[in-house]
């Protein structure tokens, strides 16, 4: 039987605060990085979670020594733009930002490399990274279905092209593998986005974390990037991963919906992670937002409604899932556009929602790239929404709680892709 967690209608302590977990994006590009770097490099507040134990896992059987600190931080020896290991069979789980990003690097190595993860990455699409590698001379085979994982991959061998188009409308996380793997061939290289790329905040991400670590990319536009020639990896001495601004969502959530303050802390103002403009789109529809160095903080006051939002979300993805349930809030239609990309993640998100939504009463409408969601008069009571393995359906909807009304969330333990402390830590705001 599937396990599952009721969480009871609530009302939220006058004030929370809550420190977030280390940023998925940022830790598992820094894990990356770092093992591909010519030095050591201690990471502070590096995520532990099912995605992030995945990269490490691989970046162990790929050779790379690392150590945990008495502080709690990881010392990782870069490798110098290689693996020690030529051969490895890596099992990536659900991690997209571990599978696609090890895919490029690989790949653009070269070696034997037996790549797969949990049954849903096998239908969660990589066929635009994979042509793109294999235009530059990569080796790479499908074991199952062609444009999907599980994936072989080989000796790489050089085809001397040097620019090379990329699908973006599926992922942007292949144009993130290309532009973390090109650099460790040591040549000057020019990506062209062919057609639409989503989820853009992701790339200032990549492109950041390059900067970082010593290389510096030249962005125009999103259309056309250029690696510089003779490229290494060189890892700052400490790296400290900020908070998870998608995680940061259903906190900053639960301070509009109830009204109290509730502080995250781990990321502010200055985040580099695009996410954080959901607390933006939080203050369109009635928060109060404060920004400081290290926090977000989000309340209302009691005389401000929850307005009804009509949003173009391509540029948070993942963090406009939370949107969807807040959507129940607003006692009008709302509207998520340009989200096609939620049908190739953890699971289909839009059908996912649409299904859920129903259960507490919500009228819905798919499209294929967007949803609209109509809230009830009346919340159900007492709904038990499926999770799909997938963590953000289950951290959505422990929001239903602050509606006045009971909710069950069925395998709550899917949080541990991103947060495996989830539903302690939501429970400690209550009053
Ligand atoms: O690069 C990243 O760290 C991510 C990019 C996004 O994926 P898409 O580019 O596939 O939208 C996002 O949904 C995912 O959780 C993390
Ligand atoms: C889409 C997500 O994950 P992934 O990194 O596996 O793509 C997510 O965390 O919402």
């Amino acid at each position: 039987m599937t396990e599952s967690i009721t969480l009871a209608p609530r009302s939220l302590k006058a004030h929370n605060t809550v420190a977030l977990p280390g940023s998925k994006s940022i830790s598992n590009r820094t894990l990356l990085l770092a093992a591909l770097s010519d030095n050591e490099c201690e990471i502070r507040s590096l995520l532990k979670s099912d995605d992030t134990d995945r990269m490490l896992e691989a970046l162990e059987k790929l050779g790379v020594p690392m150590q945990k600190t008495d502080s709690g931080s990881l010392k990782l020896v870069g490798q110098s733009g290689k693996f020690p290991n030529k051969q490895a069979d890596l099992f990536l789980g659900n991690a997209g930002t571990a599978f696609r990003p090890l895919t490029g690097a690989l790949a653009i190595l070269g070696g034997d490399y037996h790549l797969h993860g949990v049954p849903r990455m096998h239908e969660r699409p990589i066929g635009d990274l994979v042509d793109a590698l294999r235009i530059a001379g990569a080796n790479v085979d499908y074991l199952g279905n062609e444009g999907y994982p599980p994936l072989q991959i080989h000796d790489f061998s050089d085809k001397q092209v040097r620019e090379i188009p990329i699908k973006g409308n599926v992922s942007s996380q292949f144009l993130t593998a290309l532009l973390m793997a090109l650099p460790l061939t040591g040549e000057a290289w020019t990506i062209r986005v062919d057609g639409d790329l989503i989820s853009k905040p992701y790339i200032d991400i990549t492109l950041n974390l390059l900067k970082q670590f010593g290389v510096n990319v030249e962005n125009h536009d999103y259309q056309i990037f250029r690696l510089p020639e003779n490229a290494t990896y060189h890892a700052p001495e400490i790296v400290n991963v900020e908070g998870d601004a998608s995680s940061a969502s259903y906190f900053l959530a639960a301070g509009l919906l109830s009204g109290s303050p509730v502080r995250v802390t781990g990321l502010g103002k200055n985040a580099i992670q695009g996410d954080v403009a959901f607390a933006h789109e939080l203050a369109k529809i009635g928060a109060n937002v404060m920004w400081g160095d290290d926090f977000i903080e989000v309340s209302r006051s009691p005389e401000q409604k929850i307005l009804p939002f009509d949003l173009d979300a391509n540029h948070i993805p993942d963090a406009a899932m939370t949107l969807a349930v807040v959507a129940l809030a607003t006692g009008a239609k709302c509207s998520i556009r340009n989200i096609e990309s939620w049908r190739v993640k953890e699971t289909d998100r839009i059908a996912a929602m649409a299904t859920e939504l129903r259960k507490v009463g919500a009228e819905v409408v798919e499209e294929q790239d967007a949803i609209h969601i109509t809230p009830p008069e009346k919340l159900t009571n007492g709904a038990a929404i499926d999770t799909y393995d997938d963590h953000r359906m289950a951290m959505c909807f422990s929001l239903v709680s602050l509606l006045g009304v009971a909710v069950q969330i069925n395998d709550p333990k899917c949080t541990h892709k991103t947060f495996p402390t989830y539903f302690d830590v939501f429970n400690g705001l209550s009053a």
